[in-house]
């Protein structure tokens, strides 16, 4: 099977599950400054080099977010993939879970799994059946359940850095903010933005979202007309490469917790040269993973766990500075902090 990326990750382990016979993979791109964590991902895909794809660039992807938020954690993920149309029932979901769990089991605490798309912490209690190597488990389970919450959080003190830093308040009162993807964290920016005062504006793909974003208070945007609407913020909260050279930017500034917005790095300066903000998503839609591993892993407690997730707004300030004192990007910013921290010198034991 060809993969058509560059190679530059640690490990990819692909094993068919003996119990469900379904495929599962975990990518390890760097564990340069930790154990590698992130995503479980549960979804049908074509064929399965779009699933090593994903998993490949996902990985990477998250090397970079805990790189520019100063943790200490590589990057890494996992995918279970089923055929297209597949659905499973609860022994067999549980099998390849299991199945799953084997694999990441076999690295030995290489990588930690977390819940992504199509899987939640019910699944990482399942996950820990086998070993220490999940994180998010359900309350009930002395975990953190679901990492919604603290990501919101995260985005909204990216959002107050970068207003400060782009309009000179991080006051969210009177400006108009249209967030696309009223899902699980957008239900939660869109609340705490419009009790601050924000003008919200919602887009969603589901049409059920329009009434109840209606009865919310909210304006409504048809989806395709998202990022093209005019605004002082947009805030990406649904799925991500919704950025390319060409795309029209309605908004002065862009902060939101949608994975990998921009489909390549030239996006970010097509954005830049029309004066447009966009704060780099592996920055701002870290506080859920931050959280996670400060209570899960290293074991503080709650208000120290939230001061991390608020130290996102420092990151943001910091690049945004830089970029603007420096007349380049917070998207190269960022990619030159991730770079340094990955090239430091480091104390090898022997
Ligand atoms: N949940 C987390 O803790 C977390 C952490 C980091 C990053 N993220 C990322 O943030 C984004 C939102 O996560 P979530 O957990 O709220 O997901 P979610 O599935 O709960 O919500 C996504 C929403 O987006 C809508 N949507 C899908 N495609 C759309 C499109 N093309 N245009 C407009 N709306 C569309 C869906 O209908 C849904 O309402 C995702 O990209 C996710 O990867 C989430």
């Amino acid at each position: 099977m060809t993969v058509h990326l560059p190679w530059e990750h640690e490990q990819l382990v692909v094993r068919r599950g003996r119990r469900s016979g379904i495929p599962t993979m975990v990518a390890i791109h760097s564990t340069v400054l930790g154990p590698a964590v992130g995503g479980c991902r549960m979804k049908a895909y074509p064929d399965l080099a779009e699933a090593e794809r994903d998993v490949l660039r996902l990985s990477a992807a998250m090397t970079a977010k805990f790189a520019a938020a100063g943790l200490s954690a590589g990057g890494g993920k996992s995918v279970i993939a089923l055929e297209p149309g597949q659905r499973l029932a609860a022994d067999q979901r549980r099998a390849v879970l299991l199945d799953h769990a084997d694999l990441v089991a076999s690295l030995g605490g290489a990588y930690l799994a977390g819940p992504d798309v199509g899987t939640g912490p019910d699944d990482m209690l399942v996950l820990r059946e086998t070993g220490p190597h999940a994180v998010c488990l359900p309350e009930s389970a002395g975990g953190i359940g679901s990492s919604s919450g603290p990501t919101a959080q995260g985005v909204l003190a990216a959002l107050h850095s970068a207003s400060a830093a782009v309009f000179g308040s991080p006051d969210m009162a009177g400006r108009r903010i249209v967030l696309s993807g009223h899902g699980s964290v957008g239900g939660l920016l869109a609340q705490a933005l419009a009790t601050a005062g924000a003008e919200v504006l919602v887009s969603d793909v589901d049409p059920a979202t329009r009434e109840v974003a209606q009865r919310l208070g909210y304006g409504w945007v048809e989806p395709e007309d998202a990022t093209g609407t005019e605004a002082d913020i947009f805030v990406p909260a649904a799925v991500g490469g919704i950025f390319d050279a060409d795309t029209e930017v309605g908004a002065r500034l862009v902060v939101g917790p949608a994975n990998n917005q921009l489909v390549d790095d030239d996006a970010a300066e097509a954005l830049a040269a029309r004066g447009v903000v966009w704060v780099p998503d592996y920055v701002a839609s870290a506080g859920g993973v931050v959280y996670a591993l400060a209570r899960e892993i290293d074991g503080v407690d709650h208000a120290s766990a939230t001061a991390r997730v608020e130290a996102i707004g420092d990151v943001v300030s910091g690049l945004l500075s830089e970029a603007f004192a420096y007349g380049t990007t917070p998207h190269r910013e960022a990619g030159e902090r991730v770079r340094r921290r990955l090239n430091a010198p480091r104390r090898v034991a022997v």
